[in-house]
């Protein structure tokens, strides 16, 4: 694969290097479509401090910091870059760690004042409790009060805080949550932080900035605004491909910063585009046209169906694919070896669950309050695995040398501090007992494996579990409380085989993608699958799009529905086909044309699917 820095030059491209090279304009933004090239362009800035301050910075220990949304996409940067030490790429979170973690005392502080906060909204709500309440809701809540009351009385003895996925006072463990509040609020407060950003970093990006929290921008723009003379910041980003629900959506600029256009779209065929620019509507002024050479430009292809709303859809589905394969007008459908390399895109995991076999686990967190996270693959609940557990069973299968450095990181045992209070033997020892119980556990599977699994990692501190799931490993537990804790039961009763398909589903390794999954990416052949019923996400609704469902005016849901179509419909590099599962088809076949979609005169029904592909076999 080429790789992106040696596309050619845009004036975008040009614009940025003079803004780095001139060191006047203190922030710069790249708004601009899908497919424009802004991740090329950014790593093409990249290139170019690397090259042209490389040495500079390394002299005076700097580093280029660049931000991004997900850690697939701070990978595939990093990737881009060969790991150059020249460049700090790490999520957002991960980056303010690296800025707050020296300031201890603050972080303690600001634990201490936001713990105190919400125990207090905690006891007002208690108090507030009248008679109708049950006994059991109150007693849950004075629980909890009184934990987190503990918890904070333990805060001033913490040593060391650490950043993990939820807060835990006495552990000193920062949480995801927290940490996006924290560390804007502590650059804005101090005036140090925010020159230790610019000293550390004097040039940093943000890729997708449209999805970054309205607190780490507005930080950001702090940094740029105090500290003007040593510092540039570039957003990358697209509004209309804010798909998660905290973003920023646009950036505001500053007076003296410079807004780069870059109008072109380098990715979708020409019908494709067409559809991309019908779908952003008439919201801005984006509309895209083809960045390449007329003679690389490729008209692509793009396919309309129409399904009722029922069972059997996935069977259909894979009609469809076969139809695709046999029907189209340019080859597509299949890779040069004759293989189905397309992409699915569903909306939720429930149709990829069945087919990769991960559908208890999709029933547990569906409906729950983690139902997003889990969509996204960073429910808490799972992280262990798919952060430490899962890795350590295939590293002790393929490659026992990679399991040390993997439990430094996560072993509470092999902690600085830890590690000579019981002799080093004795804790390998117990580590490797624990691999091997971790390994077995995963062969045998079956029903509860999940339980065994995280209750062999907690009893050799593999890894440190989240206490909500330590109380559940025991036999006798009490009754469940609330949903959350009857889901975590249920999770727990979990196969661990289930996580497999899982993983590769949330990893992008199989065919399904969830719409949500594939910012960033793309793909030759992309089926789009509208299917408000399977969603049940009622944050977007295809039928009210489409007009086929009435909506409030304050209703969100629209424009959240055409962002999401949009990202999706624009991974396409080759031919694009959007499968819709409608309530009434014959309306929604008139909305598809109503809305002024390229060629959706001619839709594909069920029916026609079936004949057609029965045609094909008879003759
Ligand atoms: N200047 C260029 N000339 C030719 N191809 C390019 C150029 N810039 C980018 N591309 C190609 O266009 C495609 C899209 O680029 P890229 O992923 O950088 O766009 P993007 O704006 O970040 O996309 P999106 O916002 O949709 O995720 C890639 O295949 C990339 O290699």
């Amino acid at each position: 694969m080429s790789r992106r820095a040696d596309q050619p030059d845009t004036p975008a491209d040009l614009a940025v290097r003079r803004i780095l090279r001139e060191r006047k304009v203190p922030a710069f933004t790249m708004i601009a479509g899908a497919g424009s090239g802004k991740t090329t362009s950014l790593i093409k800035a990249l290139d170019h401090v690397i090259a042209s301050r490389g040495s500079e910075m390394l002299a005076q220990r700097q580093q280029v910091a660049c931000i991004t949304y997900t850690e697939i996409a701070r990978q595939e940067i990093e990737d881009e870059l060969a790991g150059n030490p020249i460049v700090h790429v790490s999520t957002i979170h991960s980056f303010l760690w690296t800025i707050v973690e020296p300031f201890g005392e603050d972080i303690r502080q600001w634990l201490g004042e936001h713990g105190a906060l919400d125990v207090d909204q905690a006891e007002a709500k208690y108090a507030a409790m009248g008679p109708q309440t049950r006994q059991k809701t109150k007693q849950d809540l004075r629980d909890k009060i009184d934990r987190k009351r503990d918890q904070l009385s333990k805060l001033p003895a913490v040593e060391e805080f650490r950043l993990g996925v939820g807060t835990n006072y006495a552990r000193g463990i920062v949480g995801y949550a927290d940490i996006v509040k924290l560390g804007p609020d502590l650059i804005l407060r101090r005036s140090l932080l925010a020159r230790l950003v610019s000293r550390r970093y004097p040039v940093l990006f943000v890729d997708e900035s449209q999805d970054t929290f309205d607190a780490v921008v507005d930080c950001l723009r702090h940094v740029a605004v105090e500290e003007s003379d040593a510092f540039c910041l570039g957003f990358f980003g697209d509004p209309m491909q804010m798909i998660y629900t905290n973003g920023t959506g646009e950036i505001p600029v500053e007076p003296d910063w410079e807004e780069i256009p870059k109008p072109e779209n380098f990715r979708s065929p020409l019908k494709v585009l067409d559809v991309i620019n019908v779908i952003r509507g008439d919201h801005d002024i984006l509309h895209q046209r083809s960045g390449l050479p007329v003679d690389k430009q490729r008209a692509g292809e793009v396919t309309y169906f129409v399904f009722p709303q029922g069972v059997g859809r996935n069977e259909l589905l894979g009609q469809t694919r076969k139809w695709l394969r046999e029907q189209s007008e340019i080859d597509a459908w299949k890779a040069d070896d004759g293989t189905d390399q397309s992409k699915t895109l569903v909306i939720t995991h429930r149709m990829a669950a069945g087919r990769l076999g991960f559908e208890a686990l999709y029933d547990t967190f569906h409906g729950t309050v983690l139902a997003a996270d889990f969509t996204e693959g960073k429910a808490w609940p799972l992280t262990p695995f798919l952060g430490t557990l899962l890795p350590l069973v295939e590293a002790a299968g393929s490659n026992r040398n990679a399991l040390l450095p993997m439990l430094r990181t996560s072993s509470p045992l092999l902690r600085p501090g830890n590690i000579d209070a019981v002799s080093a033997q004795e804790t390998l020892a117990t580590l490797r007992a624990g691999v091997d119980e971790l390994v077995k556990v995963v062969a045998v599977a079956g029903p509860g494996s999940i339980k065994d699994a995280l209750a062999a990692a907690h009893n050799h501190s593999l890894i440190e579990l989240d206490d909500r799931l330590i109380a559940l490993l025991g036999d006798d537990l009490p009754e469940p409380m609330g949903s959350i804790d009857k889901a975590l039961r249920a999770y727990l009763d979990c196969d661990v085989t289930e996580l497999e398909g899982y993983s590769r589903y949330i990893s992008q390794e199989s065919p399904y993608s969830t719409q949500h999954g594939v910012k960033g990416a793309e793909y030759q052949d992309v089926i789009v699958v509208l299917d408000d019923d399977e969603g049940t996400h009622n944050q977007y609704s295809y039928e009210k799009f489409f007009g086929l469902r009435s909506f409030s005016s304050g209703d969100g849901t629209v424009t959240r529905t055409r962002r999401l179509l949009y990202v999706c419909a624009s991974r396409a590099t080759r031919a694009l086909a959007i499968v819709f599962y409608a309530t009434d088809v014959d309306a929604a076949i008139k909305a598809l044309g109503g809305l002024g979609l390229p060629g959706a005169e001619s839709v594909v029904t069920a029916e026609m699917v079936t004949r057609e592909l029965d045609d094909g076999a008879e003759t």
